[in-house]
């Protein structure tokens, strides 16, 4: 099934034939494992469809496909090229990187990602094994042999980033790397130690021992692999001196920590406070991404550690190849990251669901998924004011939701990639897509609504305006597609009243999880949304506005050049009722909506927070010794190396993050550093703020 389903063409556009493009998203379906092979039946991944650009050119583009054919639901994505299960990494490089390397030598940047879910083919694809190498190691042949043809240098670097935290992988016991800025702007890893190599052999050694390095932080000796982005630095450097050799070009290799969908938390292995943390990055990065095939002025580099780093590999001339990897078996974590990676083509290219058309005999579960996942879509993105037909969840329907809740909270365990192995268990991947759609009919229909949003921003819906998305009788037609009784009025106040309840018991998930308070802030916000609750108590007050024919309005705040994961958006309802002034507040790089006075202040306060920590800052930035001793927790030691790092850049201090270099969380709480920053600035400008508050109110 993954085979192309229109002949395959050569490719037309590589890093090196699409210049306009700055970023090139290209998927990868991960071959058999060894003994998946055995049990596949020679059949190729069996529930992803490839369609390659049109022979005549009218489409560049590649859409993937993630479904059964036996089912009615697919999610279909563009990118802008896949690569399917027996194209091995020799042909991704020859097609994507060898064309590009000579561009090094010239003095450009390059930089290649892997990113996918857990046990998609990342590491396979970068590092590969010694049998069969990487893109990493076949980089560096050819590499190597130009080198020596001009006579240049190469030296390589490994780092890994946990949880914003970076560590030198070649020599393990150094402190943590520190990420600076110097007075050009140009990215410097203070710490980072660098090999000079001269054979693939020697490159091999270090890179495979790196790889099997424990860093300084990792105390518990059998811990399990941490989940953590690894970077190999390759530096091409001119001159044979070494102590004189000045840096020609880079090439990065990034294997990022897998994708993993932060509501699923019953699955093996899966740690909350990490995957946040994780998806944060790539969240971070997809919008980097996003911003520069879209052309944007402004590239949110400093949102996140690791795009800090990458940064001078981004941008101008420079290229960046982003290989999407996918699990061959059924994985919701891989439909969702192939979402986010299409999405940071380039700002025209489309994401969409085929989930409608209703095919004839499918299983039953599907087509209930299909209805509760569709209604509830229509609900979060339906805008039309007139319509002539009322429809109503049925009882059943909302017990389905219930149920699917059910299902949802105790896991996904087929995205695991060592549970959904055989190709043949078809009844097993469906029931966990039944598991999962139905699960995401109450809760995961955010991640659709989302995906609306996101769509009409990035399609340029005119801001502020009421948008027309799905006529009244396309809405009847699928309604009647699927089954839902039309019509029953006796069941509005009882499904209404089975909505809150299901809402309410999602909301105590969410308040009374053990969670701490942060991981679960970024789980609920992953990408800059609101919380899960306000969600959907929006999306129940969305729902009702539907049964009681209440037009909906999707308001964009005025800010185009936002990234996507960070736009506001308010799905607001258009009652019969004093209608409610908006506010707009800009507080820190976002815009807040705010409906009532109390809103409106504590938005404002949160922009006074935010003014009061980059004062704060700013004073780490230019105070004195003396003045910097003059703060709780800086004494003579740290007020001195505050002054050396402001040596070799002229304003380190750029966001709170940047305390991490000056450990300033280090003796209160390692584990929880935002915490403990919270905590130190708290009692650092506690005394500012008394001060302030005391005279206004003298
Ligand atoms: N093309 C391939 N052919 C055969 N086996 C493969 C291929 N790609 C990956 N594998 C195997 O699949 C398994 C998962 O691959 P890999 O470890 O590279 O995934 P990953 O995305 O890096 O996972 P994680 O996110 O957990 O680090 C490994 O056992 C690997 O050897």
């Amino acid at each position: 099934m993954a085979s192309s389903t229109a002949d395959p063409v050569r490719i037309k556009s590589s890093m090196s034939s699409n210049s306009s493009q700055k970023v090139r998203i290209v998927g990868k379906i991960r071959g058999f494992t060894k003994e998946e092979s055995e049990t596949s039946d020679g059949d190729s991944a069996p529930w992803i469809s490839v369609r390659k650009p049109n022979e005549d050119g009218s489409s560049q583009k590649v859409t993937i496909s993630f479904g059964d054919q036996s089912t009615s639901h697919r999610d279909v994505y563009e990118v802008d090229y896949c690569y399917e299960q027996n194209e091995d990494n020799g042909m991704i490089f020859s097609r994507e990187i060898k064309p590009v390397i000579s561009k090094v030598f010239d003095g450009h940047n390059i930089a290649i990602i892997a990113y996918g879910a857990r046990g998609s083919g990342k590491t396979y694809t970068i590092q590969g094994t010694e049998e069969k190498p990487g893109l990493a190691a076949l980089a560096i042949a050819e590499i190597l042999l130009m080198a020596e043809d001009t006579e240049n240098l190469v030296a390589i670097s490994f780092y890994e980033v946990f949880q914003d935290h970076v560590y030198d992988l070649l020599e393990p016991t150094r402190p943590e790397v520190q990420v600076l800025e110097d007075a050009q702007g140009k990215i410097k890893l203070k710490g980072l130690s660098k090999e000079y190599v001269k054979s693939v052999s020697a490159f091999q050694k270090l890179y495979f021992i790196g790889c099997s390095s424990r860093p300084a932080m990792q105390k518990i000796p059998f811990e399990p692999p941490r989940k953590s982005h690894k970077g190999l630095i390759i530096r091409i450097l001119s001159n044979n001196e070494k102590s004189n050799a000045k840096l020609l070009g880079k090439i990065t290799f990034v294997d990022l920590a897998g994708y993993e969908d932060g509501r699923r938390k019953n699955c093996e292995g899966f740690n909350i406070g990490e995957s946040s943390r994780v998806n944060k990055s790539l969240y971070a990065l997809l919008n980097v991404m996003y911003a520069l095939n879209a052309n944007h002025t402004h590239l949110p580099y400093r949102e996140n550690k690791l795009t800090r780093m990458l940064q001078d590999s981004f941008g101008g001339t420079n290229h960046v190849l982003m290989l999407t990897c996918l699990n061959p078996f059924f994985c919701q974590d891989t439909i969702y990251a192939t979402g986010l990676a299409s999405r940071s083509c380039q700002g025209s290219n489309r994401v969409f669901t085929n989930s409608t058309k209703k095919v004839k005999g499918s299983a039953k579960p599907m087509v209930l998924s299909s209805l509760t996942k569709e209604k509830l879509g229509i609900v979060s993105s339906t805008v039309k004011k007139s319509t002539s037909s009322k429809a109503y969840f049925s009882k059943k329907n909302t017990s389905s939701l219930e149920k699917g809740r059910k299902l949802f909270d105790e896991g996904n365990h087929l995205s695991n990639p060592e549970q959904a192995k055989s190709p043949s268990n078809i009844a097993s991947v469906m029931q966990s897509r039944f598991m999962s759609d139905i699960g995401s009919a109450i809760v995961p229909s955010l991640r659709e609504e989302e995906k609306f949003i996101s769509n009409a921003c990035l399609a340029g819906v005119p801001k502020t305006e009421e948008t027309s998305l799905l006529d009244a009788s396309k809405d009847k037609k699928r309604i009647e597609e699927m089954d839902v009784p039309l019509h029953s009025e006796s069941n509005h106040s009882e499904v209404t009243a089975n909505i809150d309840s299901n809402i309410k018991a999602l909301t105590y998930l969410e308040d009374g999880d053990d969670m701490d308070k942060e991981n679960k802030s970024s789980l609920m916000n992953e990408a800059g949304s609101p919380p899960l609750s306000a969600r959907l108590r929006d999306l129940s007050n969305d729902l009702k506005s539907l049964l009681s024919l209440t037009p909906i309005q999707i308001e964009i705040p005025p800010e185009t050049d936002v990234p996507y994961s960070d736009q506001v958006v308010s799905a607001d309802i258009v009652e019969l009722k004093t209608p409610v002034k908006e506010q707009h507040l800009r507080v820190k790089d976002k815009w807040e909506v705010a409906n009532c006075p109390s809103e409106t202040f504590s938005a404002r306060s949160s922009g006074f927070k935010h003014s009061l920590v980059q004062d704060y800052l700013s004073f780490l930035n230019t105070a004195s010794k003396e003045e910097l001793k003059g703060l709780r927790g800086i004494g003579e030691k740290r007020a001195t190396y505050i002054l050396e790092l402001r040596e070799e850049s002229p304003e380190p201090f750029k966001n709170l993050d940047d305390l991490k270099d000056i450990g300033l969380s280090a003796k209160q709480d390692e584990v929880r550093p935002k915490h403990a920053f919270d905590f130190l600035l708290f009692s650092q400008v506690k005394g500012m703020m008394k001060k302030v508050a005391g005279e206004l109110f003298n």
